[in-house]
């Protein structure tokens, strides 16, 4: 028997249903997980990114920096699907093209992102929204079903201990603190297990104890999963960053430690030297 087309396509849930598809390879054999090159996007004639090049290697954990309109946003909302770009290319490891990839296929090959302002569920329980997440993971159909598996339980209860929210559990996430909302939404990013982690300005607003527990936080993420921290709290990037790159212009102004990247004139001039 021969199906009409569209019920054809629909017994390939997997075509219809990205999220259905199994987790791509990603062939990170030269340690590098993430290529940007030559990436230039314009707003009516204006270079947002003027050729940029950034390659992020497997399992470290970056800073990005740049004063306000360097095109750090602009560059997240390209690799992750959200932007298109004029010129330039966009892999995940060796062979994954992300520039043919939707928003929610990049999010399905294991690349997250946290806004800057935290948008948890408030009316439900710190445990509700990791749930909501997981589930919200694995698609539509997956959210119909009722429990968790018990190593999805277990996986939940990691979370919770990485994110300094265990005691937090049953408590609504509108009742938490700023900081505490900023760690649950990592953990709702965490429960997908994502490879490549876009963390736009995590510290903003936080206490100075939760600024050091957050730069424990992202430490203990680095290695297991690969983390790109955007952030202006030029302290908290000390305390966190191997690696800095400077933004300027749409372009890469300088790259390495923070003590080289201070002490770069350039830098000096266009950012550090502010009033930011
Ligand atoms: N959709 C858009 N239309 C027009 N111009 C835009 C658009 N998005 C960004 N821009 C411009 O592109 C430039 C880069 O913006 P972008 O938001 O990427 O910078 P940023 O480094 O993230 O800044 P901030 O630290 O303020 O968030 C800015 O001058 C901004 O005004």
């Amino acid at each position: 028997m021969s199906w009409p087309a569209p019920l054809e396509e629909m017994r390939h849930r997997d075509r219809v249903f990205p999220h259905l598809r199994p987790k791509a390879k990603v062939d990170v054999s030269k340690n590098v997980l993430l290529y940007v090159e030559g990436v230039s996007v314009s707003f009516d004639g204006f270079k947002a990114l003027n050729n940029l090049n950034l390659y992020i290697n497997e399992g470290e954990l970056r800073c990005l920096i740049g004063a306000n309109g360097a095109g750090k946003t602009t560059m997240m909302d390209v690799i992750t699907g959200k932007t298109p770009c004029d010129e330039g290319t966009v892999y995940f490891g060796q062979s994954i093209d992300l520039l043919k990839r939707s928003e929610p296929e990049i999010a399905q090959l294991g690349i997250g992102r946290k806004f800057q302002k935290p948008t948890v569920f408030e009316a439900q329980s710190v445990f509700a929204n990791l749930e909501l997440a997981l589930k919200a993971s694995k698609g539509i159909w997956y959210s119909l079903r009722a429990s968790l598996s018990g190593p999805q339980r277990d996986r939940i209860d990691e979370i919770l201990a990485l994110i300094n929210l265990s005691e937090a559990r049953e408590q609504l996430a509108g009742s938490l603190s700023h900081g505490q909302k900023q760690w649950l939404e990592i953990g709702m990013l965490l429960v997908s297990d994502p490879r490549l982690l876009f963390l736009d300005e995590p510290v903003a607003g936080m206490t100075a104890q939760e600024t050091e527990r957050t730069a424990e936080l992202l430490n203990t993420l680095a290695g297991d999963h690969t983390v790109v921290v955007v952030e202006h709290d030029m302290e908290f990037v000390r305390s966190i960053a191997r690696t800095v790159t400077v933004l300027h212009q749409g372009s890469v102004l300088a790259e390495g430690t923070m003590d080289e990247v201070q002490n770069h004139p350039e830098v000096i001039e266009v950012y550090l030297g502010s009033d930011e």
